[in-house]
């Protein structure tokens, strides 16, 4: 499979709609790609935290719109990196969309571990509860969205549902690059599975961002890696790579679950 990550400078120069323009006309230059991969909040900004209202959008708006149209131009699998998602029913969502080549919505994920603790995404929005897979013809994909990836549980729930494909968009951060790459890494080995992790560059709310999106094997090697600027990091990658390593190496069979908790605890 060929995929591209596109890692996008998000600057506050530039404006939502010039961005949504220049990224829609970014993936239409991926024809020819199975997979393209969008980052975390490219519109706003995963640190812009004030501007999440003021920018929010329907599940279906301008950049549903704009990216299910550049999916089917480029006939692609699109993993549109997620947007600012206003419920009319409930709060704002952190919402990952994804496109079929022919611009059909194939999935929505809402990032269940919101970041900043007492403050920022954490309090303006509120948190998904459910796991989701897309099957693409070559590979099951499993969906999570950058804070997500400190939380290993999820991602195994994602591969008993049956993932081989993790895809990350994320807004992560200069300060803990080095937390970025170990946690891709582990998360492609304590799941024997690819992980596609695709990061912003520029700075925004004061934010460096960390840029360095990764591709990860099953068996840990990084495939490819960007620098830090906005680059289109393009590689190849071999899905049956996922079941070979589950046969030859198949410590996934080996978990222990409902394990109890030590004597005294409560
Ligand atoms: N947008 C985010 O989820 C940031 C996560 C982050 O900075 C971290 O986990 O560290």
């Amino acid at each position: 499979m060929r995929a591209s990550l596109l890692q996008i400078a998000v600057d506050e120069g530039e404006s939502v709609e010039s961005r949504r323009v220049r990224v829609a006309s970014l993936v239409r230059e991926q024809a020819g790609a199975d997979l393209v991969v969008l980052p975390e909040l490219w519109t706003t900004g995963a640190f812009a935290y004030e501007r999440f209202a003021e920018e929010a959008e329907p599940l279906e708006g301008p950049t549903y719109e704009a990216m299910a149209k550049a999916a089917s131009d480029a006939g692609v699998w699109l993993h549109a990196g997620s947007i600012p998602e206003r419920d009319p029913e409930g709060p704002l969502y952190n919402t990952s969309l994804v496109f079929s080549p022919s611009g059909e919505l194939a999935a929505a994920y809402r990032k269940i571990h919101r970041f900043g603790f007492d403050k920022g995404e954490a309090v303006l929005m509120g948190a998904g509860s459910e796991l989701v897979t897309v099957r693409l013809p070559e590979t099951t994909l499993g969906l999570a969205t950058c804070y997500d990836l400190r939380f290993p549980e999820l991602f195994r729930g994602l591969v008993d549902a049956g993932a081989e494909t993790l895809v990350l968009p994320a807004g992560w951060p200069e300060r803990r690059r080095s937390h970025w790459t170990l946690l891709a890494q582990a998360r492609a080995v304590e799941n024997q599975s690819f992980v596609l992790a695709c990061g912003t560059a520029g700075t925004h709310a004061g934010v460096p961002q960390a840029g360095h999106s990764i591709v990860v094997d099953p068996w840990g090697e990084v495939l490819a890696e960007a620098g830090a600027g906005e680059e289109i990091l393009t590689m190849e990658f071999d899905p049956a790579k996922v079941a070979v390593t589950r046969e030859q190496f198949p410590a996934l069979k080996d978990r222990v679950l409902g394990l109890e908790r030590p004597r005294g605890a409560s």
